[in-house]
């Protein structure tokens, strides 16, 4: 029986400094999303997009965590809910979901919903670490904090949607870091988190990095979230992403690594859940970065050259 992904869209921008990611879901579906996805063998079924209130007529500053920043809370709060209900839903009629963003933030709603009846596994590939709490952020912006508030670190920790019920750090494995802030960087050599950075990749080549990754995030775990950020991808590659930073993956290293892992769940069935973020539209050139987005989640669930 083919599998069925159910294709979650959450066009949010509250996390994000930059507007325009909250036309991802649209960009990314236009770039044939489906098609790729039929082509790949599976079921896609698109459920369309949650509703958002419009940015404009909300105060960034409404509702704030006690201690530090965090714009837009309430609104992310609210957002993340639904998408955490809709991943948990899906999962229990036993289809796949796929979130669209929207910034990173909407991975809160991924992980809580994945993690509610499963202890879970992350691969998190990503230029940032996104594990800053409030009291850390330099910038206030809730897409570079998404790991952290499901781990319910920092004031996270006071809340109780946040907590990703079935997460454990030491699930946990990143994939082509290079933008750390200071005291993030504190907070990654605390944890328990692997983190690959692109030095590893540099070195040991992607397919060993992610077959380490997938080590990692299958030890111990019921199945594999794969949280992929556009600006993994080196902006020459990926331009239309709203915090670019040079030195990323390649074209290639970044199908070798889906590939990798689709090998890897064909085997053994390893993937439970997904979410694509940070595509901007408005910053994009011809629409390149959403239709890479869309060929390499079709790489993801098993398309292959030949
Ligand atoms: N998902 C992202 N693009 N995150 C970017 C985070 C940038 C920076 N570390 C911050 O906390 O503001
Ligand atoms: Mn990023
Ligand atoms: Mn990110």
């Amino acid at each position: 029986m083919e599998r069925t992904v159910r294709i979650i869209g959450a066009p949010m921008d509250y996390g994000a400094n930059r507007r325009g990611v909250d036309m991802g879901p649209s960009a990314i579906r236009y770039a044939d999303l489906a098609d790729g996805l039929e082509r790949a063998g599976v079921d896609p079924v698109d459920d369309g997009d949650l509703t958002m209130p419009r940015a404009e007529e909300r105060d960034p500053n409404a509702d704030q965590p006690s201690r530090g920043d965090a714009k837009f809370l309430r609104e992310i709060e609210d957002v993340c809910k639904r998408v955490r209900d809709r991943v948990a839903t899906t999962l229990a009629n036993g289809e796949f979901p796929l979130v669209l963003g929207g910034d990173h933030s909407v991975a809160i709603g991924s992980l809580t919903g994945s993690a509610r009846d499963a202890d879970l596994g992350v691969i998190w590939f990503d230029a940032h670490a996104d594990l800053n709490t409030p009291e850390t952020s330099p910038s206030g912006n809730v897409h570079g904090m998404p790991l952290a508030a499901a781990l319910g670190r920092g004031a996270f920790g006071e809340t109780e949607w946040a907590p990703a019920p079935r997460l454990r750090e030491s699930s946990i494995a990143y994939v082509g870091l290079r933008s750390i802030d200071d005291r993030e960087r504190e907070l990654i050599r605390e944890s328990e988190i692997t983190a690959f950075t692109m030095a590893d990749i540099d070195q040991r080549g992607i397919s060993a990095v992610v077959d380490d990754a997938l080590a990692v995030a299958t030890d111990g775990t019921d199945g594999v979230h794969v949280s992929l950020d556009l600006d993994w991808l080196d902006p020459k590659t990926a331009p239309g992403v709203g915090t670019p930073v040079r030195g990323g993956v390649t074209y290639r290293e970044a199908h070798a690594a889906l590939e990798t892992l689709s090998r890897r769940d064909e085997a053994e069935g390893v993937l439970r859940s997904m979410d694509v973020v940070e595509v901007n539209p408005i910053l994009d050139e011809g629409n390149e970065t959403a239709t890479l987005a869309a060929e390499l989640t079709a790489s993801t669930f098993g398309k292959r050259i030949l």
